[in-house]
């Protein structure tokens, strides 16, 4: 159809033009693979690093690069764009939107962005602080910048938006969602006229908290549907209700549909939330829509009444799979629930499912309708138990992509186990000022801290790759590893997986049996994507390196389990012939400073909590980070009252991404965080110091307190 425009039909057959990635998931499949097959099977073990790129930030690194007629297009941490020579890494532009230190807060996962869009000769992205920009590809230059969140609009009391997805560009609207469930936010995406700006349409995920028409493509069946789904007085109406859609956004050709991927409930507490009442809709679902006017065409929900951060936002990917003797063009999707689903990509009729992980929450799947059997004990809400989830908040998969290959038929699912102890807020749902708002308990949703208790975790800790079969439903081969957080996978026609590890190891395996056929050590956690190209007939492999995230961030010293990663942040592109050679950099992450001497007891465990509810999960669960922002217990700023008030309240450090806390809490609460610091440094000075006299063995059991 020729309403695709020039660029649409370039993507619909990016096969021809192997060399470029065009769009997030390289074509409208979002499957990842990628026909090249010069660096294949036989050759890959004498790949080299090529060139690398250092970036001028050091957080999680989550981008897919595009690349188009030999310029890459990196997007980076704090929402910073590079053009790049793709064949040698030489720098043609730089664009940083100056997106304020202080919005950081506002974000439950890290300053991250995933990526970017292209569309006649303009490249488009989101910034943290809710922008959408597009850039003039060859210059750099801004064509248009708009805020991507209405003033107007009934977005609950919090509005603590963030972008950090990729846009998604169908039929030439820029389609955008956002972040800020774990706060208090009301999903919706809004679809952008690529050439001008102007708002085409905007669709919300859950209902109006009054049942009132948005004016927008989402009012009928948010009216009709949706909002009976809810109870009309839960803490959704002033939270928001969440539903944030803030990754996966797929335009399909095939059907004409863009599926919108939904997150989770805001709060998370569904007796809170919605008086333990209905499913929620369309939280924890996938919502197809036109893509001229939004308007609705069909919902699976994967998760009803979500009271684990069970987003459904986790990559879409469409494919024609054989069932049942039958050729059909479907969905394919690993939500964070567990669960593997294979869905009608035009009518969003559920086909098949089944777990891809161990997990702990629901029987099965209902085969009709493919809703989740619950296990009663699971809805700690409801029966208002403690709860020890498997899949915790980070899901069994999280953003980090799946890759599909059409030679083995096969897709390469990024897969782990990071448990997580749900407790309920005592007492009723209470909002804290920029903070996460969960309706959870947070000093208890803290992970153990008795050596026992957190040698027991560990073992639960898991990461996998499975190479899992759509059809069959089990995985013909994986890869177990110690700690989840790895990175997403790429699928060649050199019947190549590529993956970056969280230890830092970037790996090219089978794809017909998994053997690990090249490792190379980047020197940093990697949770980003590769992507593969060419430029005068030579094919490259690129990688964003850069430890974050959520895990390192909340989990911290937990998620050292995956290896002891420091955050290093830059580009790496291997080639066959490359000469580059990496510096050798720190990987022995903060070192233990002497705590100050003294602290007062009496103020302890006030200053955990306020610690852990707005502290944590940036610096890591009891104050343990893991190796991405400043551990807490070695900063300089706990010797003293006033050098730790001019940080914590008054904002010394905004510009680096630390807001100021006194509108949240007094300089009394703020000081007893300090004071709990440094009873934290004093106990584990010794155990950390021990740790790092054996570089090596740093991540292992002596680091995190568990006696081995
Ligand atoms: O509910 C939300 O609005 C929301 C937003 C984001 C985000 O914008 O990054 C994440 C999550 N939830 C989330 O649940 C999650 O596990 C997650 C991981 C990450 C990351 O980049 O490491 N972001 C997010
Ligand atoms: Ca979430």
């Amino acid at each position: 159809a020729d309403d695709q425009g020039a660029t649409g039909e370039a993507i619909i057959h990016a096969d021809d033009h192997p060399e470029n990635w065009l769009s997030y998931g390289r074509t409208y499949l979002e499957q990842r693979y990628s026909p090249l097959d010069q660096i294949n099977r036989q050759n890959v073990g004498d790949l080299k690093l090529a060139w690398f790129y250092e970036f001028d930030s050091n957080r999680g690194q989550e981008g897919t690069p595009l690349i188009i007629d030999g310029v890459l297009y990196a997007s980076t941490n704090w929402s910073k764009i590079k053009a790049l020579k793709a064949d040698t890494g030489e720098l043609l532009w730089a664009f940083d939107p100056k997106v304020p230190g202080n919005v950081a807060v506002r974000g439950c996962c890290d300053t991250v962005n995933r990526g970017i869009a292209y569309w006649n000769g303009k490249i488009y992205f989101g910034t943290f602080d809710g922008r959408l920009i597009a850039l003039d590809a060859k210059t750099g230059k801004v064509v248009w910048s708009v805020n991507t969140i209405p003033k107007d609009a009934a977005l609950g009391n919090q509005r603590s938006y963030t972008v950090d997805g990729a846009p998604r560009i169908a039929k030439g609207r820029v389609i955008i969602g956002n972040g800020g469930a774990e706060f208090g936010a009301r999903g919706f995406v809004s679809a952008f006229d690529a050439e001008t700006g102007k708002l085409d349409w905007r669709f919300f995920t859950v209902p109006n908290p009054k049942n009132e028409p948005d004016h927008a493509a989402s009012d009928s069946v948010l009216m009709n549907k949706a909002y009976k789904t809810w109870s009309p007085t839960g803490a959704w109406t002033k939270q928001g209700g969440g539903g944030t859609v803030w990754d996966s956004i797929v335009y399909d050709p095939v059907t004409d549909l863009v599926y919108l991927a939904v997150g989770n409930g805001s709060p998370w507490n569904y007796k809170y939330r919605s008086n333990g009442i209905g499913d929620n809709l369309f939280l924890g679902s996938i919502v197809a829509v036109k893509p001229e006017t939004g308007e609705y065409v069909w919902h699976f929900q994967a998760t009803p009444m979500d009271q684990w951060d069970y987003t459904s936002v986790q990559q879409i990917m469409t494919l024609d799979l054989p069932i049942n003797g039958e050729t059909r063009h479907v969905i394919v999707h690993a939500p964070k629930n567990g669960f593997f689903y294979v869905i009608d990509a035009k009518t969003g009729q559920f086909i098949q499912g089944k777990n891809y992980t161990y997990e702990n929450w629901a029987y099965g799947l209902d085969p009709k309708t493919g809703r989740p059997i619950f296990n009663p004990e699971g809805l700690y809400t409801l029966n208002g138990k403690d709860w020890y989830g498997i899949p915790g908040p980070l899901g069994a998969h999280n953003f980090m992509e799946m890759a599909y290959s059409p030679r083995t038929h096969l897709i390469y699912l990024p897969a782990h186990q990071i448990p997580f102890g749900y407790k309920n807020q005592a007492g009723g749902f209470k909002a804290h000022p920029d903070s996460w708002n969960l309706g959870l308990d947070m000093t208890k949703t803290g992970l153990p801290d008795t050596p026992e208790a957190r040698a027991a975790y560990m073992q639960d800790l898991k990461g996998w790759l499975l190479a899992w079969d759509p059809v069959k439903l089990q995985a013909q081969w994986s890869i177990e590893r110690p700690g989840g957080w790895d990175g997403g996978v790429l699928a060649t026609g050199g019947d190549l997986v590529f993956q970056g590890l969280a230890t830092g190891e970037f790996h090219a395996y089978d794809a017909t049996d998994g053997k690990d056929l090249f490792k190379y050590d980047l020197q940093s956690g990697i949770i980003a994507n590769p992507v593969t190209y060419s430029v005068n007939g030579k094919q490259y492999v690129a990688i964003e390196v850069g430890w974050g995230g959520i895990y390192p961030i909340s989990m911290g010293g937990m998620s050292r389990t995956a290896g002891w990663t420091v955050n290093h942040s830059y580009l790496a592109v291997f080639s066959l012939d490359g000469k580059a050679k990496l510096p050798t950099w720190n990987s022995i992450g903060f070192l233990p400073v002497k705590p100050p001497a003294q602290f007062d007891e009496k103020v302890v465990d006030k200053g955990y909590f306020q610690y852990q509810t707005y502290c944590q999960t940036c610096h890591g669960d009891n104050a343990e980070a893991g190796g991405m922002l400043p551990d807490l217990r070695w900063s300089g700023a706990i010797r003293h009252k006033d050098a730790f008030y001019n940080v914590v309240g008054r904002g010394a450090l905004t510009a680096y991404g630390m807001d100021r806390f006194d509108t949240s809490m007094t300089p009394d609460e703020i000081e007893s965080i300090r004071n709990y610091l440094i009873k934290r440094a004093t106990d584990t000075y010794e155990r950390e110091t021990e740790a790092r006299k054996n570089p090596s063995k740093i991540p292992t059991a002596p680091a995190l307190g568990i006696t081995p």
